[in-house]
Parts: C-alpha cells; structure tokens; sequence
C-alpha cells in the first residue's frame, strides 16, 4: 500500500516509481530496437542455430536494411516456381534445350568450348565410402565417371592487412542517389503525370510507356496502370501528395514485399563444433559482375564477424581469379584457386572440402559464366551443382545479372533459371541505368527474390534490396 507523509514518498512509494519508470524504459529500448531491425541489411540464422550464433559471432549486422542473411535448410522457402505461364515477352527467347542467346561478351573472350584438361577424375555418384570422400583426388579409380582435372590446391592468398568495411545497415539509404538516372526518367516521371491530376486517356498512355520505358515489362505495366486507375478513381485521389502515397503504396506492392530476402549464407550448426558451412554458389554470364558481387558479399559476411572462404571456380580467364584472390586477401579469407582452364567443378569442390575442414562459415563460389549455348551451360553449372553437393548441401545460387542490358538481362535469367534452382538475385549496375524497372519485371518473371541490389564499383556498393526504400529512392 502507497501512502504519503508530511508530503514526503515512502520507501515504498519511491520502489514502486522506480519499478515504472524502469518498465517503461525498457519498452523504449524494446520498440527501438525492433524499429531499428527494420532498416538493416539483415543477417540471421536458421531457427535452432540462431541464439548460437549470434553468441558465438556476435555479427554486427542484424537485418533490419541490412543485408539479410540467413542459414539454409528448415527457413528455406519452398523453391519458387518459376512463372513460365506469366511470361508475357517469351516470343523469340529460349526455352529448355534451345541455345541461349550469344553473351555481350562472348567475342571479347572467345570462348566456344572449353576441354577439360586431362587428369583425375571425381564420381558421378557420392562415393559409397563411410566418412565421405574429402577430395576427388582420393575417389578410387572405378568409382569415377565424370572427368575432372586434378583438384585445386587449397590456396591460401597473402592476407594484407584487413580492411575497414562498411556497415550494411542503411545502405540502401546511403547510395540511393545512385538511382538517380531511373529516379528521374521513372520516379519523377510518374509522379508529373499523376500528380498533375485529371488524368486522360493521353495521361494513362503516357505512363504506360514511362513504366515500359523504364523495363517493367508488358504484364507488370499493365497490373499497375490498371490498380492506378482503379484506386485514383475510388480513393478519389485530389493531391500530388495522395497521389504520391499511391504510387509507392502500388509500387512496392508489386515488387513483393513479403518475399524472403535472406541470402543464406550462414552456417548449419556451429562449423568448430562439426557443423557445416553454407555453400553460396554465384552464377551469371561473365561480365554481370559476378566477381565483383562475390567479393563484396565477402565483405559483409567478414563485417557480421563470419569466417568465409572463397572458391574460384571462373576458371576461364586468370584475371578473374586473381580478381576474386585479390577481394579475398583483402578480407583475410583463404582462396581455393584452380589453374586457367581447370574444370569448375573440381575447383568449386575443392573449396567446399576446404571450407569444411577449416570450418569456415560460408564458402562463397564464383562460377564460370559461359552462356554460349543451353547445353554447355546445363553441363557446367550442372555439374558443379552436382560435385558440390557430393560434399555438402548448396544453399543458396544467386544469379547475378547487369541491369543495364535489359531484355538481353531477362533471357539470361530464364536459361540459368531452367539450368539451376536460382534462389536468389543480385542485379548489379543499377547505379548505370535509368531501366531500374527491371528489378519488377525479373522478379515477375523468375518467380525469385531481388536479394541484393550493385550501386556501384566500390567495395561496400552492394547494398540488400528492400521494396519500400527502392521505391522511396525512386520517387526521390
Ligand atoms: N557501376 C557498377 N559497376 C559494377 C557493379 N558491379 C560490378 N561492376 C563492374 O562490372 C565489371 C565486371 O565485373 P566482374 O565482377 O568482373 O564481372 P564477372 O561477372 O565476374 O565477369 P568476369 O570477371 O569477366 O568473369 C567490373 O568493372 C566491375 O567493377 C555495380 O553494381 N555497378
């Protein structure tokens, strides 16, 4: 019971104040901290291993517009089905088993076939032996049907001294005006022609072929100038302001808001304790930025306090390899490396073997990128797939596309799509383009998340892809 005397607080009077004010406070720190995970490039686990981590790392990253990042296995959402019946651009582009088209960059390489170079050889099947094979080279003679060349060694780069790297968290934010190119040929133009009001039917062609000018493709176009018309008309929209409101409101819910973002890069279990490493293969024709993407990816991984070992399985030009060995020793995290020309798969193995054993967090594997023909690259990428999982379970393939082609972008994607179960996408070069509509269209299309977005060369410019803060720098 509270009583005062001679206007004074009790003592039991002064412990219940102060039992207040700290329930209070702690509903502060509560709802900030929530608040605050929502804008971070956000890195988690999956359920059982999370309050692991967490403890054992102590990332510095935790979702919120950070880059999400998350383990495979029981959060994975189911595979996505691809939309084949939504495409609506499909006249003239591959489907399964035609010859994809021809690689900007195909000439500038000249890569038509690649042999593998002779030497040992890895097993079609997982070995029968009990532990499982370590190594292709130690896979006995007739267990052996696919022909690799001799594994990789294990190299580890010449660690420089450690770079400072840049908080995830609100990057997004940070490089919005690196959207500005689609920020005024997309967001500023809508936003005129609607905030303008009285919209005839002039007005409503007008954005349909801003929205197509800017790549969101025919379906995409349509569904939101239709939802436009619907909503202006029962809302009664009057205000640039309203209007405003109802574009972003249109805008995000077409890029799928309620998509897991998560690129799952975190380990199963704790690896020192025998768990094993993600396994994130990069893939995507060369020249999109798929080196690039797995260096940066490196970084936020190294920032969140994880362990990462890089694989080098882009074999075809050296200066590839020395391009991720250089984003590698500028990490501190060890490159498994092949020699020019050496077979992908064997490359891709050797790194997850290595990873497994120096029980790194996440092995990151930048693949080979051909694009010449449907069969090449289902051999590839398939077997590199294939190898891999021999060894441990991929749990994350992330296409890495170049916005600035455009349709050449989309084609890309539904041939690596029909080759490999693609669970995410990185588009790079968002910051070079005024078509940022793209990031709709290739969602729509692939039925797979935009999980991160490239704004730029520099090695913290990857930022995670969040529907509203996209839109948000869109419209400016
Ligand atoms: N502006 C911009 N440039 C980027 C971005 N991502 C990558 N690049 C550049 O694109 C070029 C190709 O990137 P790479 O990472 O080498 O592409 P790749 O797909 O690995 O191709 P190869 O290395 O040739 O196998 C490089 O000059 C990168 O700096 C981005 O988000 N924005």
């Amino acid at each position: 019971m509270t009583r005062w005397e001679d206007g004074r607080v009790t003592t039991e009077n002064l412990i219940l104040i102060i039992v207040a004010v700290v329930v209070v406070l702690a509903i502060a720190v509560v709802a900030g901290v929530v608040l605050n995970r929502r804008r971070r490039i956000s890195l988690s686990e999956r359920d059982e291993t999370a309050g692991r981590a967490e403890s054992v790392k102590g990332g510095g990253y935790r979702a919120d517009n950070g880059i999400s990042l998350s383990s495979g296995g029981t959060t994975t959402a189911a595979p996505p089905e691809h939309p084949a019946g939504e495409r609506t651009e499909v006249e003239g582009q591959p489907g399964v088993g035609d010859d994809a088209a021809v690689p900007r960059d195909t000439e500038r390489r000249g890569i038509v076939d690649v042999p593998l170079p002779d030497g040992g050889t890895v097993t079609e099947e997982p070995p029968v032996k009990e532990p499982p094979v370590e190594a292709p080279a130690e896979v006995p003679e007739q267990e052996r049907a696919e022909p690799v060349p001799e594994p990789a060694p294990a190299v580890p780069e010449e660690i420089e001294e450690i770079e400072e790297i840049e908080p995830t968290s609100g990057r997004l934010e940070r490089l919005r005006g690196r959207l500005s190119r689609s920020r005024s040929t997309f967001g500023q133009g809508l936003l005129g022609l609607l905030g303008a009001g009285d919209l005839d039917e002039d007005s409503w062609e007008e954005i349909e072929d801003t929205l197509l000018l800017a790549d969101l493709g025919a379906a995409t176009t349509t569904e939101i100038t239709e939802r436009l018309r619907t909503e202006i008309a029962t809302r009664g929209i009057r205000t640039p302001d309203e209007a405003r409101a109802l574009l972003r409101e249109v805008l995000v819910d077409a890029l799928g808001p309620d998509m897991e973002r998560a690129v799952r890069a975190l380990p199963h279990g704790n690896p020192a304790d025998g768990g094993k490493p993600a396994v994130v293969l990069v893939v995507g024709v060369n020249g999109t930025g798929k080196t690039t993407t797995t260096g940066k990816l490196a970084r936020v991984l190294v920032a969140d306090g994880r362990t990462v070992l890089l694989g080098a399985a882009d074999t075809f030009r050296a200066a590839a390899v020395e391009q991720l060995a250089t984003w590698g020793s500028r990490v501190g995290a060890e490159v498994v490396r092949g020699k020019e020309g050496a077979d992908p798969a064997s490359v891709a193995f050797e790194a997850v073997s290595r990873g497994s054993d120096t029980a790194v967090d996440a092995v990151l594997v930048d693949t080979a990128g051909r694009l010449h023909t449907k069969t090449g690259l289902m051999d590839e990428l398939g077997k590199v797939k294939r190898v891999v999982e021999k060894k441990a379970q991929v749990d994350e393939v992330l296409l890495v596309l170049d916005a600035t082609t455009g349709q050449n972008g989309l084609t890309q994607a539904r041939v690596f799509s029909d080759v490999v179960d693609v669970t995410g996408i990185v588009l790079t070069k968002l910051d070079g383009t005024a078509k940022g509509g793209i990031v709709f269209q290739v969602q729509r299309e692939l039925g797979v998340p935009v999980k991160l977005v490239g704004l730029g060369e520099g090695p913290d410019d990857l930022a995670p892809f969040e529907p509203g803060a996209f839109v948000d720098a869109l419209l400016g």
